[in-house]
Order: structure tokens, then C-alpha cells, then sequence
């Protein structure tokens, strides 16, 4: 079997979006908007670098006609040039079985520039693409064919719950708690910039959501690189008393050390990995002690091949992998490794930050029931398809 077509093509939203609230995720474009002089630059929108609303979709096709689909969603326009232009001539003519040698030369071929960030992005749909075909040649669903099924069915925690006002935060969470949702990831809004009313208002956000969701629940904490280590120190001792299952990206992926200092001070696991990239940046992390739990995102880190020995690798350290985002590249790792607890799950929802995008472009997503995802063990590849009853509101660049 040989790789005879490589195609990448850009799905931006053109449909109707929910209009972003002030304040409802910290992030770290808060530090240089400040509250009151020219936070009108982002339209009072700090996040507005933070959207992702355009997903590259890749398909790779073999000479005996199997097609496999993979997907970035980081500078989608980016990450189609460098696919065009350089990962396609590296793997056409290559057989899809040896994803090794062509994560290799991908990831090799473009150390000058893409060892982190788009690079690794661009790599990994073309590898997530490829891992597809193998499932497709064997009629076998990725995961059996990176472990097996370790679990009769995925635990999922419902992750949302951006700062919005406080009832309807609770109103939120009393919903898909009635769902049968039984851990939570909710959004700080405020940060180094906000000062001590900040810190206030992060607090009562937290108090708002254990008031609803009680003790007996799961409750994580995303800071989505909106603070620093000072702000970070600061609150920690606080938060301790609602008992986190962790407190994710407290400060910039590129302060490894302060992420280190964060774990060793509290409590409170620090979690992160979805802005790091590469078995190597991740040993890095492990090393240092940086992280209680490991959330890459297999769309990003370098694909599949790249994100299975990451898997290994933190099993070997006894550090947990529940993979940024959900969404069904990741579900397979979680499904195939017993150090993968559980998954992120995003709702179906409105078009917002852009996560749920993944909804509208693919089709095959499992539904969330009672707080649990299932993967269906005759479904081969992926299991996913391109939808086409939303195409109306995208703007497709072949
Ligand atoms: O889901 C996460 O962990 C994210 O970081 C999503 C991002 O949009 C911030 O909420
Ligand atoms: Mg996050």
C-alpha cells in the first residue's frame, strides 16, 4: 500500500457565533490588555487570539483507494502551507505502515522550524490521517490497534463553564450535572491584572460551582495560561480548601519552572501539555516534575505515533494523560492506555471559542451518556466522516 495523495484543506466559520463576554477566561493575553487603557485594541475580547474557528482537515489517500482523515486546528492556514509545501513531498510514495519512519522524517525534516507549535500541529494531522487508513486496511478502530480496549467505557468531564455571572455558571452546571456528569472543568476570569477584586472574583466563581455541584463531584480549575507564578503563589493557598482535581495552565507553557515550583508548593495538582509538543518537551516536563497530570492534544503534539509514547512515557513516570479537548484523535489514546483515566468532553453547543467546531465539520463523535463516552469496536479507522449539512457556513480553501 503507498500514499499516492495528500489533500489539506481550510474550514473557517462563517455562521453565527455566541459574542464573547469581558472576562470569561483568563488567558495570557490579560497581562498586556490592561482593565481600563486599551483593552478597546480586542474589543474588550482579551481572548480574541484564542479562537478557533478555522480547521484544517487533511486527507491522505492510498493507492488501493482507502482515504484518511486527520485534523489541525492551530493557524489552519499555516498549517496547510507547510503541509502543502513541505510534509506532502515527505510522505507520498511512503507506506502508510511505516508511521514511524514518516513521523520521523516529518518531525526530523522540520527541526529548524517546527519542533513546537505548527510544525508539530501540521505533523500531526497528516500522522492522525494515517493512522486512520491503518484502521480502515485492518477493518479495526485505531484503538485496537494501539493497546486494546482498557475500559468498557471512557469516563468524561463536561468542560465549559467559561466566567459568565455567577447564576448562570450554576444554572450550567445544575444542567449537565443532571446529565449525569460527575466532574466539571469550569474558567477563572480574572488575573494578575484584575488585583485583589480579581482574586475576589475568581474565588466566588469557585465557591458558586462547589455550592452546585457539591464534594462528591469532580471539580477542575483552568487558568489557560492567564497568571504568573507572584498572582499563582498568591491564590493557590486559597483554592486548597475546594479541593481541585487540578489547576491547569497557571502560567506561560515556556515557564516549566514555575510550573514545577506551582506543583511542589501545593496541594493542588497542576496539570498542562496542551501547548507542549514532542515525546521530548514532554519528557522535559515530566523530568522537572512540572505536571501532576499530562493533557496534550493529539492534533497538536505530533499525532497519534508521537502522542502513544507519550503515553508510555508518563505510564513509566505514574503520571496520568487525559488529553486536551476530547474529540475522537484523543479518544482512541485514552481508550487504549490504562494511564489514561479519563477524557475532556466538550458539549455540543453554539459556536464560541471554537472547540466545538469539531461537531459541525466531522461526523462519528460519540455523545456523552451519563457522564460516560463508549468507542465502538467495529467501527475501523477513526470513525469519523466529513459532515455535510453545515458546510452553508464555512468558507472551504483547498
Ligand atoms: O479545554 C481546554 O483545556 C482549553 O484549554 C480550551 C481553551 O479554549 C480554554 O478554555
Ligand atoms: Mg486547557
Amino acid at each position: 500500500m503507498k500514499i499516492k495523495a495528500i489533500r489539506a484543506r481550510v474550514f473557517e466559520w462563517k455562521g453565527p457565533t455566541v459574542p464573547p463576554q469581558g472576562n470569561f477566561c483568563s488567558n495570557a493575553m490579560d497581562l498586556v490588555y490592561d482593565n481600563q487603557a486599551n483593552r478597546h485594541e480586542c474589543g474588550n475580547d482579551t481572548m480574541n487570539t484564542f479562537r478557533f474557528h478555522g480547521w484544517t482537515v487533511v486527507e491522505v489517500e492510498t493507492d488501493n483507494g482507502l482515504v484518511g482523515l486527520g485534523n489541525v486546528a492551530l493557524a489552519p492556514r499555516i498549517a496547510k502551507a507547510i503541509i502543502d509545501q513541505y510534509l506532502a513531498p515527505l510522505v507520498l510514495g511512503q507506506d502508510p505502515w511505516d508511521y514511524e519512519y514518516i513521523n520521523q522524517r516529518m518531525y526530523r525534516a522540520t527541526q529548524a522550524w517546527g519542533r513546537k507549535g505548527v510544525g508539530m500541529a501540521a505533523i500531526s494531522a497528516v500522522d492522525i490521517a494515517i493512522w486512520d487508513i491503518l484502521g480502515k486496511a485492518t477493518n479495526l478502530p485505531v484503538f485496537k490497534l494501539l493497546g486494546g480496549r482498557t475500559k468498557e467505557k471512557i469516563p468524561c468531564y463536561y468542560s465549559k463553564l467559561y466566567r459568565t455571572d455567577l447564576k448562570a455558571m450554576q444554572e450550567e452546571a445544575e444542567k449537565f450535572m443532571k446529565q449525569g456528569f460527575r466532574a466539571f472543568k469550569m474558567r477563572f476570569g480574572y488575573g494578575p491584572a484584575h488585583g485583589q477584586q480579581g482574586v475576589v472574583e475568581n474565588l466566588k466563581s469557585v465557591e458558586a460551582v462547589r455550592e452546585v455541584i457539591g464534594y462528591d463531584n469532580d471539580l477542575m480549575l483552568e487558568c489557560y495560561m492567564g497568571w504568573n507564578l507572584e498572582y499563582a503563589k498568591r491564590i493557590l493557598p486559597k483554592l486548597e480548601k475546594y479541593q481541585p482535581r487540578w489547576l491547569e495552565e497557571p502560567v506561560i507553557a515556556d515557564d516549566i519552572d514555575g510550573y514545577a515550583e506551582l506543583n511542589r508548593l501545593t496541594s493542588i495538582p497542576i496539570s498542562g501539555g496542551e501547548h507542549e509538543f514532542s515525546l521530548l518537551g514532554f519528557k522535559q516536563l515530566l523530568d522537572k516534575r512540572a505536571v501532576s497530570v499530562v493533557q496534550y492534544d493529539t492534533n497538536r503534539v505530533g499525532g497519534i505515533t508521537m502522542a502513544h509514547k507519550i503515553n508510555a512515557l508518563c505510564e513509566a513516570y505514574s503520571v496520568p494523560v487525559i488529553p486536551h479537548a476530547g474529540q475522537m484523535h484523543n479518544y482512541h489514546l485514552t481508550m487504549s492506555s490504562l494511564n489514561c483515566p479519563m477524557s475532556e468532553y466538550f458539549p455540543v453547543h453554539d459556536v464560541e471559542v471554537g472547540n466545538e467546531l469539531f461537531y459541525y465539520i466531522f461526523k462519528g463523535e460519540p455523545d456523552a451518556v451519563n457522564g460516560f463516552l463508549q468507542l465502538d469496536d467495529k467501527t475501523p479507522g477513526l470513525g469519523l466522516s466529513l459532515r455535510t449539512d453545515h458546510l452553508h457556513n464555512f468558507e472551504i480553501t483547498e
